[in-house]
This record gives C-alpha cells, structure tokens and sequence, in this order.
C-alpha cells in the first residue's frame, strides 16, 4: 500500500506551507488573460497558472467543471494539468464534488482515485447528500490507493446555509458529517486521510472541529471576501488543519507568472502571520475549535 494522505499532505505543508491554490479557468478569466475562448486558450491558461503557482505551493485544486465545459479537450486539458502540477511536487485536490449511490460511487472512485486512472488526483472532493454511508466507495479506494476525499460540510457560499445548518437530532446536519468523519480518522497520525470542506466566510464558532483528525479545506478566502482574519476567527484552535484555498485571486494577477507568484507570496506570507509559525495538523484535541 502507497503512503497515506494525510502524511503526505502534511509533509508537504510542513515544506510549502497550507495555501490550496485553485485553478480556475473562469471564461471571463480566460479572456482578461488576452486567450481565446476554446480549448487552447484554456490550455494556456491552465497550465500557466499551473506553473507559475504549483512549484510553490503544497496542493493544487484545479475546478473539473471549467475543464468539462469544453468536452473531450476540455478533459485531455486537465489530465496534463494534473500532471504537471504533480510533476512540480504538488499535490493534486480535484474538485468535482462528486456523490452518488455507493455502485456508482465505486465508479467514480475508480475514475479518480485508483492507480493509473487518467484523471487520478491525489484527492477529490464528495458530496454527502445521499448520506455519508453512500461515500465508502470513495473512502476505501482513496485508502487502498494512498490517496484522500474532502466532503462537503459547511460551505462557503450562503445557498448553503439552510441545508448545512438544519437540525439532525440536536446537531447540524454539518456537525454530523464532521462527527461521521471523525469517527474514520480516529487514531491516525499526523493527520487522517478524509477531510471536510468548510468555508471561510462562515459564522465563528458554528462547528467542533478540533475532533476532525483530518485537514480542513476553507474555500472563500481571497475573491469571496473572506481574509486572514476570518480565518482565525472562524477556525478558532482548529486553525492549525486548515488548508484555505484560492483560486481568482491568485489567478487575476496573471497571466504574468511573476506576477501571479508576487501574489502568491503576499497571501502565504499572510497565513503566516496568522499561524505564528504553529505547526500544521496539530490541533488542540478535545477543545472548542471553533469561536
Ligand atoms: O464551499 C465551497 C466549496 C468549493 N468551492 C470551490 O472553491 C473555489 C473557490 O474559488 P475562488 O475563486 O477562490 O472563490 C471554486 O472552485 C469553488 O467551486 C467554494 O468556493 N466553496
């Protein structure tokens, strides 16, 4: 069996630090970088920001959907990102918030978390509305494969409220999924293998995270208007599993990749600030970790 995740992604942290930098190719990105709007332009784009940022950088997160807009070549495109972020000492986080019923979850497992696949990442993101039971496809190949899931808990964009926060017995439908995925990471060291994605615009003090075990995805950092500060706030004594991602504001300091690693440097430097130097994955266990 390969190493596990959550070891590789710590030690990778510990070199580059926590930053999850996205690669979006927003079609109005696309066009302020001056490329045209089909398949070359998109592979330009890509893997310009795939170069100027994934040599810097612990994870990279490139958004599936922006690649599949343009079908088949669209695809192709991001199996040479994801090849050349990993080429560049990366990880790779796919974002394509997959979820279905656990038979064809096994098949997206397969497709995107099983050695040799041609859109394997180094992990995916997961939806859980059809129950986090329904998710063990993807749990037990990310083990077998050394690779890891992120599950959508409490996200960044404010649609989400009404479904994240709605009572499951006493606790948030959330704070299940936390719970749910605690349970799977239990005992692991550093880190385990499965995280949950929160956003970093949420209220303080929402969710207990501290029981996670596992990293902390924290969209809405950057373009969503969320700061270094929210951060802090949001994520409490958890802070120290966070990975916030971002993706626009990082990629509308190019298409100059110096330019783009000027930004870079700034939002890391940030972070750095915030976390005083803390080292990544130890959380307080058993405290508030939130608020
Ligand atoms: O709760 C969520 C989950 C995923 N995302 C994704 O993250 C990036 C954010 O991009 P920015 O440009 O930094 O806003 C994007 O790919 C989303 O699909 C999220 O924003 N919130």
């Amino acid at each position: 069996m390969s190493e596990r995740f959550g070891a590789r992604l710590a030690r990778a942290i510990t070199a580059r630090g926590p930053l999850c930098a996205g690669i979006d190719p927003h079609p109005g990105l696309v066009a302020e970088w001056g490329l045209p709007a089909d398949a070359s332009g998109l592979e330009r784009f890509a893997l310009t920001a795939a170069e100027a940022l994934a040599e810097h950088v612990a994870i990279v997160k490139p958004q599936s959907a922006f690649f599949e807009a343009y079908g088949a070549k669209g695809v192709a495109v991001l199996e040479r990102v994801i090849a050349r972020c990993r080429e560049a000492g990366a990880l790779v986080l796919l974002d394509v918030k997959r979820g279905d019923i656990g038979s064809t979850m096994a098949a997206y497992a397969e497709a995107y978390l099983s050695e040799g696949a041609p859109l394997a990442a180094d992990a995916v993101t997961v939806s859980p509305y059809l129950g986090v039971g329904a998710l063990e496809p993807a749990f037990a190949t990310a083990a077998e494969h050394g690779r890891g899931v992120f599950v959508l808990a409490r996200t960044s964009n404010p649609d989400g409220r009404a479904v994240q926060t709605a009572d499951a017995g006493g606790i948030s439908v959330a704070q299940s999924i936390v719970d749910q995925l605690a349970e799977r990471n239990a005992g692991a060291e550093p880190v385990g293998d499965v995280g949950v994605v929160v956003g970093a615009t949420n209220v303080p003090g929402e969710l207990r995270l501290a029981g996670l075990n596992g990293p902390i995805l924290a969209p809405g950092f950057g373009a969503q208007g969320a700061t270094a500060e929210d951060l802090s706030a949001v994520f409490g004594t958890a802070l120290p599993a966070v990975l916030p991602a971002s993706s626009r504001d990082l990629l509308r300091a190019g298409p100059d990749p110096a330019s783009m690693r000027e930004r870079l440097r700034g939002v890391q430097a940030e972070l750095r600030r915030i976390t005083a130097g803390a080292p990544w994955g130890e959380v307080g266990a058993g405290r508030p970790a939130s608020g």
